[in-house]
Order: structure tokens, then sequence, then C-alpha cells
């Protein structure tokens, strides 16, 4: 996958040298680059913003640098990357939208600042390529840069080869659209509190329902709005017997 990121402060990234991303890239996997909107400024002040039509308070940042940077990284010829956009304003990015994203062939990441990006940016790419506005949550960041580091490792993570192991990527949350059960490892007693005793009776199917079951009521009293969107298909077919 190839993913290109725009931003007026590329030094936000450097964490996407580390760790598992860091391997993704060595390997091939991901081709990351970084680059710093204002290459695409010609005046002294390299200006990326401007005052809002319209009145209102802080800036916006302007079409032209946002234009050449797009026709710059998205030739005529190339088949065209998803921009992604994260914005307050945009759809709920979720583990459902991971895994479209991580489908892609390129992805092009633009970060807003201040108080957006004028709306003709996004107008004019999409009549080139598919523009995603994202949001991470109801909540306000200075800027779309921590919101790519939060999508980068959700998208990295689910490309093959990525995580060692596998197993690792069905289980979790939101895999099957319930929490994931509370987890343990040794000691099997712990300043007073033991491990529960089915996750070491090596009883597979006692130990799976047991899980199944944390997950559910977890999911039932922290997040009952993934428990009446639930696809019943998605369950285990025993659930749905029961
Ligand atoms: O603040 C965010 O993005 C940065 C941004 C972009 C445009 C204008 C202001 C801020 C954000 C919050 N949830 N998801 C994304």
């Amino acid at each position: 996958m190839r993913v290109d990121i725009v931003s007026i402060f590329p030094e936000y990234f450097a964490p996407l040298e580390l760790s598992l991303i860091g391997r993704a890239r060595a390997t091939g996997t991901l081709q990351l680059a970084v680059h710093d909107l204002r290459t695409w400024t010609h005046d002294v002040h390299r200006t990326v913003d401007d005052t809002p039509y319209g009145g209102g308070p802080g800036m916006v940042m302007r079409p032209e640098p946002w234009g050449e940077a797009l026709d710059a990284l998205v030739p005529p010829e190339a088949t065209p990357p998803r921009l992604v956009v994260p914005t307050p304003a945009g759809t709920p990015f979720t583990q459902a939208m991971a895994y479209e994203l991580a489908a892609e062939e390129h992805l092009l990441f633009a970060c807003g600042r201040y108080e957006g990006i004028d709306q003709r940016v996004l107008d004019h790419a999409a009549t080139r390529m598919p523009v995603t506005e994202v949001s991470l949550g109801d909540y306000v960041l200075f800027g779309g840069e921590v919101a790519v580091l939060v999508i980068m490792e959700a998208v990295t993570r689910l490309l093959p080869g990525v995580l060692g192991n596998a197993g690792s990527l069905d289980e979790e949350s939101h895999a099957h659209g319930l929490l994931e059960a509370p987890v343990y490892t040794k000691p099997p007693s712990w300043r007073g509190h033991d491990v529960p005793e089915v996750l070491r009776s090596g009883d597979h199917g006692r130990i799976a329902r047991w899980r199944r079951e944390e997950g559910l009521v977890r999911t039932a009293v922290r997040r009952p709005d993934l428990l009446a969107a639930l696809d019943p298909e998605r369950l285990d077919k025993r659930d749905r017997a029961a």
C-alpha cells in the first residue's frame, strides 16, 4: 500500500518510523511519504491560511497550495488514491472503515489545521478521486495529524504480514461487532485477585462460551449502541441458538 500524507507539521509523523509500522515500511508492505504543504506555497511567508468568508473566528486553509499539492501527488494518468481528510464533521471512523481503507492501493491523507480546509479543495478533488471526510470522535483537535496517526495504526495492522499472530485479528474487539472479553496472564493469583477458573480449565468450548458471554455483557453495559447494531450473522452460530 502506498500512503502520502500532506501536512504543515510533517514532523508529527516521525512515530511512523517505529515498531510494526516501521517494519511494514522496511518490508515494502507500506510505502509512506510525508509532504510539507508549504512546498506548494510561493510567497515569502509561505502562507497557507487566510480569514474565513462570512466572518467568524480563526482562519481557513487556502485552496491554492492544496490544489497544487494534489496535482503534484496525483498526476492525471495515475490511478487516483482515496483522499482521506480527518475532520470533526466527518463520517465516524470504525473498524469496518479501517478494513475498507486497508484494501485501497493508495491513500492520500490531507491534514487540516485552523478551522479547516477551503471546501472547494475537497469538491474539486472529488471530480478526480474518491474523497472520505472522517471523524475519530465528537471532539476537536488542533489538526488532522494526530487523527492520521490513529488511522494509520488501525489500517497498517490489518495489512497482510504486519501482525505476527494473525489470530489476534479475528478475536479482537469490534472484530465481530462485540467488545472483547477481559484478558489475563500469569500469575494465577495476584494481590488477592484470581484468574477466572474457567480460563485455566483447559475446556476450550467452555472458555469460548465464557469469552463470548463476557464480551456480550461488556457490550451491553458499555456500548448498547453496538448491541442494537449487532448483525446476528456475525455472532457465533451457537449464540444465535441461545
Ligand atoms: O479535530 C479533528 O480533525 C482535525 C481538524 C480538521 C479540520 C478542522 C479542525 C480540526 C477531528 C476530531 N475528530 N475527528 C477529527
